[in-house]
């Protein structure tokens, strides 16, 4: 198969350590050896890491320690040695344990004949440059304590440039848990396919930059193991730029691009309407209506020009009171409503729940619903709702799913389940769930995480979906390429202007630039 082609096919696919275990069991009963497979796979880690020490200015002069656990994960850290000791590198294996499985203590008993430096003292590896660390990988399931987990303490304590083999150690594979402690690496090599701990907030800062590292595994062996249509995906740059309505049809006209209508905004936050207004601005959406507090509107008008501005009688604070009655809601094929429109604005929230087409609810919006019943509202919807929650709006909205889990890929699927809405759960590694799919973002910069960002996703999603619903396509996913996009603008903002250059406002004017760069990566 074209590596080209596979490398796309693999980089959706999430698998979670009993669906890697299966796939692995699948492969040597097929007929590849264990050992085999162990030789191939350090093979390509070693390959990686020799470069990654060319990209360090790490020479052969320089010290090398290696953490060795009980299992394969282990096995392949003394392979990783055996390999780098025979180009020349100085290195020292710590490997504190009585008892290892048979593969692993035969490439222990081959690096010991070689003469490679065996350390029992976590001590000595504080000379050590670089650390590479093999001792957990898939397998680890309960907490680590004792000796190990005191020498994991230590060595994060170093500080060193940390490497690590599939999985930081002392993550746990499916929830991305610290399980009692964890080492703290640089970068993780996660072998053969991505697994869930990747892709959520709680073990990031321990995982560091995260590489997949391919060996082989045929397709239709990890196709046997999570079917047709898997659970949990990863939106890759592939996915998101298929589901853009690029290339637009010759014949068509402003209408036929869709119709947007933003109800967001007050006195107090007239920016969130605005950086509403211009993440809709990229999305290329035919028209685009705002409705906001009749005092905002020149304000609105001078930073969009090419919007309809629609005026809304105003509470005494300026929130919108209600909207105006002559506005025809059947003429949009999306709603955004909430961002900045404060909590006075509940009157106007029943016409949005009763609307006949999408709806995306976000910020203040999700505040008030947060007051009348979310799951029974949401659920009584007949069209699209989406609604883009980060956690604390969340816990708000579904106190009695966070009482019982913490997984916030569970959460945001059991929410879907429950509302029949698309939940677009935000953090770090933005998930979004229907009652059968998750897909989650697996790049993005904590750039991102300042005011306003979320009015600009908000914005930049609903002028994406009224073309797909005019093309009658399925919404979801139009609505992982907002947040893939959203993300790509953020990390490439952060790479020329720094991690505190992303403003909300200059994260707008980097859509269009993120984009083209990415059409020209993919061709
Ligand atoms: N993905 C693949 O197909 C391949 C993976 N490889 C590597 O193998 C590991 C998984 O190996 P496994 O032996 O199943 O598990 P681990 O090495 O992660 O660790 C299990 C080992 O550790 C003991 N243990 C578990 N928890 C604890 C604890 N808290 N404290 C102490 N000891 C613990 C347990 O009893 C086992 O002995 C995978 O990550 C890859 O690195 C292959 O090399 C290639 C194919
Ligand atoms: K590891």
């Amino acid at each position: 198969m074209n590596p080209q082609i596979r490398s796309k096919q693999i980089e959706q696919i999430v698998v979670t350590a009993e669906q890697m275990r299966n796939i692995e069991e699948r492969i040597f009963s097929a007929g590849i050896p264990v050992a085999a497979l162990m030789e191939k796979v350090a093979g390509k880690i070693t390959q990686r890491i020799k470069n990654l020490f060319l990209e360090k200015s790490i020479t052969p002069e320089h010290k090398i320690g290696i953490l060795v656990g009980p299992g394969h994960n282990g096995g392949d850290g003394l392979v990783v040695a055996r390999e780098l000791y025979f180009m020349g590198y100085n290195i020292v294996i710590y490997s504190p344990f009585l008892k290892r499985k048979e593969l692993t203590q035969t490439h222990y008993k081959y690096v010991q004949s070689l003469g490679i430096n065996l350390s029992s003292n976590i001590k000595e590896l504080e000379q050590c440059d670089v650390l590479i660390d093999g001792l957990f990988g898939f397998g680890l399931e309960r907490e680590i304590t004792g000796e190990i987990a005191e020498d994991i303490n230590i060595i994060n304590h170093w500080n060193k440039f940390v490497i690590s083999i599939d999985l930081s150690s002392g993550i746990h594979t499916d929830t991305g848990e610290i399980l009692g402690t964890a080492i703290r690496a640089n970068i993780t090599l996660c072998l053969g396919l991505w697994k869930p701990a990747f892709l959520q907030d709680t073990g990031l800062d321990y995982i560091g930059r995260a590489e997949l590292i391919d060996f082989d595994i045929p397709l239709m062996d990890i196709n046997a193991i999570i079917g047709e249509s898997p659970i949990l995906n990863r939106i890759t740059q592939n996915t998101a730029i298929n589901s853009l309505p690029l290339p637009r049809p010759a014949n068509h006209h402003k209408y036929k691009n869709g119709h947007l209508l933003i109800i967001a905004g007050s006195k107090q936050y007239t920016g969130a309407a605005i950086l509403a207004g211009l993440g809709a601005r990229a999305s290329g959406v035919g028209m685009v209506s705002i409705a906001v507090p009749n005092s905002i509107k020149p304000l609105l008008s001078l930073q969009l020009p090419e919007a309809l501005i629609i005026g809304c009688p105003e509470t005494e604070n300026g929130a919108i009171l209600e909207l105006p009655e002559n506005l025809d809601l059947s003429r949009y094929q999306t709603i955004v409503c909430g961002p900045g429109l404060t909590l006075e604005a509940q009157a106007i929230m029943e016409r949005i729940f009763t609307a006949n087409c999408a709806i995306i609810l976000d910020a203040d919006a999700l505040n008030i619903l947060a007051q009348l019943n979310p799951v029974f509202t949401l659920s009584s919807r007949k069209f699209p709702t989406i609604i883009t929650p980060h956690l604390g709006e969340f816990k708000r909205l579904f106190p009695e799913l966070i009482a019982l889990e913490k997984n916030q890929i569970k959460l945001a699927k059991q929410a879907a389940e429950l509302t029949g809405a698309i939940i677009v759960l935000k953090g770090a590694r933005t998930c979004v769930a229907t009652a059968n799919q998750v897909w989650i973002n697996p790049d993005s910069t904590p750039a991102l995480g300042r005011g306003g960002s979320g009015d600009v996703l908000t914005g930049l999603l609903g002028g994406l979906l009224p073309p797909v619903i005019l093309a009658k396509k399925p919404i979801e996913l139009i609505v992982n390429t907002a947040v893939w996009w959203h993300s790509q603008a953020g990390i490439l903002a952060a790479r020329e202007r720094t991690e505190l250059g992303v403003d909300a406002y200059t994260l707008t004017q980097y859509l269009i630039l993120a984009l083209t760069q990415s059409l020209k990566t993919i061709n």
